[in-house]
């Protein structure tokens, strides 16, 4: 299949069906509680909820999706050491985690993830609803559908606001004054990604966002530019500066580090804290899980600043891989989505309770009171991941 993305393409493109209006695009309007077996099982109803280009559009990766298999292939290169006899009860579980001042009740929060609107009518709002409904964190988005300002005022809970730099300074800045306005505590600063995620199945459906999706943060008519694709690609470490002068100090948070020399660098210049992540597979395929880079990333950052990892989180297993070779607490992407396509805001806070109930019973399992006691001795490392921590 060939990409159908270029605009001065001839003939055959342009005598196709006219775009559907916006109101045909017929997204979700779903708004109900979920009874979630698993994460993984709520990816076939969200294929039933939404419509097909949302679908293709969120559960998709870059190139061969390789990437995308490994985040969750790798996660069995970690096998959980149990400790048995350690008088682990279940009455007092402590799942909670503080990170940059923000306490969460358990250690996971919503990934910054854009485009809601493809999936869910009411986009972000919802999310953040939902996030807010489940005690978790939200973290918003620069590339959401609706503004910065109605997601944060839509969620009771901690709010984060993910940054993606502007070609034009005076835009990135602008949109930073208004995050920090708007309440949001954090700004993750996302250093792996010059687009959209852009699954070879979503070029050959011609790239089909919908007709009427907005970006919010971008919007003239709520204070903004318009030009949100215009995205800087040149990031240095004095982008983490930026962000500290513009916003009066806020925490930063650089995502997407893989790599272990990459660390020192951001630190130096300020970073609070690093988050290992590879974009869920949607920017450049090839790179290895985030789980498998997360060891050689701690050993750097030596305890420096906390670390928050991503890509791959899907059971409760997964957390206790993550926070045991060293991230404080996790973010999750696409089963957040699923939540949100098929339940609306109370199916995003039914995704957020099932996660922490899997995770409130492998913790136990596992022997371990609170997920502080969580430490390299729970893992067992074989396979791809353990060769990368030899080399
Ligand atoms: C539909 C979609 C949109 C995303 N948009 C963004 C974004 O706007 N900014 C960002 O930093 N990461 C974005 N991401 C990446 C997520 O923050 C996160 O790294 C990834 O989803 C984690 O992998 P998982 O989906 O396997 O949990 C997006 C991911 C998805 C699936
Ligand atoms: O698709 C993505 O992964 C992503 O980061 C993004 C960027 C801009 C708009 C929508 C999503």
């Amino acid at each position: 299949q060939t990409a159908a993305t270029d605009d001065a393409a001839p003939s055959e493109a342009a005598t196709e069906a006219p775009v559907p209006a916006s109101s045909d695009y017929g997204a979700s309007t779903a708004n109900a509680e979920l009874d979630v077996i698993s994460l993984p099982r709520l990816e076939a109803p969200f294929r039933e909820a939404v419509p097909e280009a949302g679908y293709v559009f969120v559960t998709g990766a870059k190139g061969d999706e390789w990437t995308l298999q490994e985040n969750l292939r790798a996660m069995h290169d970690f096998r959980i050491m149990t400790h048995r006899l350690t008088g682990v009860s279940p009455d007092n579980l402590d799942l909670s985690v503080e990170i940059l001042g923000e306490r969460m009740p358990f250690p996971f929060f919503v990934a910054p993830m854009g485009a809601h609107r493809m999936v869910h009518e009411e986009g972000e709002v919802a999310t953040a609803r939902g996030a807010g409904m489940a005690g978790a964190l939200y973290c918003s988005s620069g590339a959401s559908n609706r503004t910065l300002e109605e997601i944060a005022q839509a969620t009771t809970g901690p709010k984060w606001f993910q940054i993606y730099f502007n070609a034009d300074e005076d835009v990135t800045r602008s949109v930073l004054r208004r995050a920090r306005d708007a309440g949001y505590t954090a700004i993750v600063l996302t250093a792996d990604a010059l687009g959209p995620g852009t699954p070879d199945a979503f070029r050959a459906m011609g790239m089909p966002f919908r007709p009427d999706m907005a970006f919010g943060n971008h919007d003239p008519a709520q204070g903004g530019t318009g030009n949100f694709l215009d995205q800087k690609a040149a990031l240095t470490p004095d982008d983490i500066r930026l962000v500290k002068e513009e916003t009066g100090g806020l925490p930063v948070i650089v995502k997407g580090i893989l790599r272990p020399e990459d660390v020192d660098p951001i630190i130096a210049a300020g970073a609070d804290a690093i988050q290992v992540s590879n974009h869920g597979g949607r920017q450049i395929d090839g790179v290895p899980a985030a789980i498998s880079a997360l060891p050689l990333v701690a050993r750097a950052v030596n305890g420096r600043v906390p670390i928050i990892m991503d890509s791959g989180i899907r059971r409760g297993g997964d957390v206790i891989r993550a926070l045991a070779m060293g991230a404080t607490c996790v973010a999750v992407g696409r089963p957040v989505m699923y939540g949100l396509g098929v339940g609306g805001a109370p199916g995003v806070a039914s995704v957020l309770n099932a996660l922490a109930a899997e995770l409130r019973s492998d913790l136990l399992l596992a022997g371990a009171q609170s997920v502080s006691d969580l430490d390299a001795s729970y893992m067992s490392v074989t396979g791809p991941s353990a060769t990368m921590m030899e080399g």
